[in-house]
């Protein structure tokens, strides 16, 4: 069955103007690699979406070029509902997290979750209730005079989570985040992203290689196609069941798996025979 027929809640109904709206986006490095071509995608607010590909579709250059951290070649983007700043970014701040949780090993967790807002003049004294803030969504309140030695992979990337939430974004990119941590701590931290992203009703666009991951956490699945990099399905993915550990054994599960499993398959023929 089509992920559009097991659709149950009416979550458009809520949504009045986009966030962001890609226009026939285009990117080629100066190489000549031609990254992304005539892409086009436009994010409601609250959305979780996930961009799903194979390596080398784009998926990375597409949220970079959505944080403003890279050009576009031709085509535009736009943010609907967002006043904009001088640097053509909405106002609201953009959260980034990478796949390596890139902290500063000579700061504690605070200093670390402590450089946005340090980045902004803020002071620590006056930063201090954010940041506790954020470490308490991410579960790390008990840890910021750790030191990242002290922790465990997936606490580290807590750590990149709480960084970027630090300036209470509206939206939140994330770049194959989970990919290095074994599935126990990556099953954990997706069902925390959840909570997270029902809790503060954020923006989230997850980058992922993962056809189960994309299914477990997204309202919406983009199935990005390699050479250009482009959408090749866009699958709403919206249930009324928790996702939650009887979520991943349900049949309703296995069959978004089935579906998006099945897209990515096209998406990689589809490829080849370009
Ligand atoms: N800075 C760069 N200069 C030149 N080419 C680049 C640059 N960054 C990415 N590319 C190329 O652009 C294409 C898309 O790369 P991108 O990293 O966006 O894909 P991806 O889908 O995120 O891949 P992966 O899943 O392997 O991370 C690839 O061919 C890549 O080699």
């Amino acid at each position: 069955m089509p992920l559009a027929e097991i659709q149950t809640a009416p979550l458009k109904e809520k949504r009045k103007r986009p966030l962001v709206a890609m226009q026939s986006v285009s990117k080629v490095f100066s190489s000549g690699t031609v990254a992304l071509s005539g892409m086009s995608l436009t994010v409601e607010n609250g959305e979780f979406i996930s961009l799903l590909g194979p390596s080398g579709c784009g998926k990375s250059t597409a949220l970079r070029i959505i944080a403003g951290l890279g050009d576009i070649t031709s085509g535009t983007i736009d943010w609907p509902s967002s006043r904009i700043n001088a640097k053509g970014l909405p106002e609201g701040d953009i959260g980034f997290v990478f796949q390596e949780p890139t902290l500063m090993p000579w700061k504690s967790v605070f200093g670390n979750v402590y450089l946005p807002l340090k980045l902004r003049g803020v002071s620590k004294a006056a930063a201090r209730d954010q940041i506790m803030s954020a470490l308490a969504t991410v579960g790390l309140r008990d840890f910021a005079e750790a030191y990242p030695r002290e922790l465990s992979g997936g606490m580290k990337m807590r750590v990149s989570i709480a960084r970027a939430l630090v300036t209470k974004p509206k939206l939140l990119l994330m770049d194959e985040p989970f990919a290095a941590l074994d599935e126990i701590s990556r099953q954990k931290l997706n069902d925390d992203v959840l909570l997270l992203w029902k809790m503060t009703g954020i923006t989230v666009i997850f980058v992922t290689h993962s056809v189960f991951e994309s299914a477990y956490l997204s309202s919406r699945i983009i199935v990005m196609k390699a050479r250009p990099g482009r959408v090749h399905a866009d699958l709403p993915l919206v249930t009324n069941r928790e996702r939650d550990a009887h979520y991943r054994t349900s049949e309703e599960y296995r069959r978004a798996c089935e579906t998006v499993s099945y897209s990515l398959i096209g998406a990689i023929n589809a490829a080849k025979e370009d």
